[in-house]
């Protein structure tokens, strides 16, 4: 479980992002949602342990994850959260399959090419396995993500905003996709959104101020 407690985050005087309190249990599905501006990338930035809060806690699996040396936080993070970033940014200089040996690496894996021809394969872009991602298109390189982001078998896939720029047919495939691969690896799916088309397909919501809505 990844549990939210008291958080704050000050960037100016007058500027203090907070959420008071969340839990986000394996298996399950949430929404954080909120306009834009509202917080919810520094939000995402503290609960996978990006960004320390100013004040409050994060605890993810029982590890106050702020209580980690960083390097420790990082490994931590590679092992357990899957993250799709609102924009995606791979190595331009390395081909997909590269650039997924390194999220292995990254997480002290050995170098698995079975798993990622199985998650290529899952997201529909094996056949771009040896291109590089400046020849992949948007909608590809959105697949790429969620195939990094699972590819670790992580315990929790955390998304923000990754509908922010699709129709309504390619929103339901990306979410359905998301939805899918977090069931497949057990995972926690967190998807932080303005969007509310999004709220059909996913129940549990947190607004940014911290409510859970019915
Ligand atoms: N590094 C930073 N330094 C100062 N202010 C920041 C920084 N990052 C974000 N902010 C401010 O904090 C507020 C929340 O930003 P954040 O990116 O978390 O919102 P968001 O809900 O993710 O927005 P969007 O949906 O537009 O991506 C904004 O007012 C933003 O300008």
């Amino acid at each position: 479980m990844i549990a939210l407690k008291n958080i704050s985050h000050t960037y100016s005087e007058n500027l203090t992002i907070g959420f008071k309190e969340g839990e986000f249990t394996r298996n399950h599905n949430y929404l954080i949602l909120g306009e834009s501006g509202s917080g919810k990338s520094t939000l995402i930035n503290i609960m996978t342990g990006l960004l320390r809060p100013t004040g409050g806690t994060v605890w993810i699996d029982d590890v106050d994850i702020y209580g980690l040396k960083e390097a420790q936080r990082d490994k931590f993070r590679a092992e357990r959260i899957g993250i799709v970033f609102q924009r995606p940014h791979f190595l331009t200089s390395l081909t997909v399959t590269e650039n997924l040996k390194l999220t292995q690496s990254l997480a002290n894996q050995t170098i698995d090419k079975i798993r990622i021809n199985e998650v290529l394969n899952r997201l529909a872009i094996l056949d771009k396995k040896d291109e590089y991602p400046n020849s992949l298109s948007v909608g590809q390189l959105q697949r790429l993500s969620i195939a990094r982001a699972i590819l670790n078998k992580p315990n929790y896939i955390i998304a923000d905003e990754p509908t922010s720029s699709l129709d309504d047919k390619n929103t339901d495939k990306v979410l359905s996709l998301l939805i899918e691969q977090s069931e497949a690896e057990q995972a926690s799916l967190i998807v932080a959104t303005h969007d509310k088309r999004v709220k059909d397909l996913i129940s549990n919501i947190y607004s940014l101020e911290g409510e859970v809505a019915p």
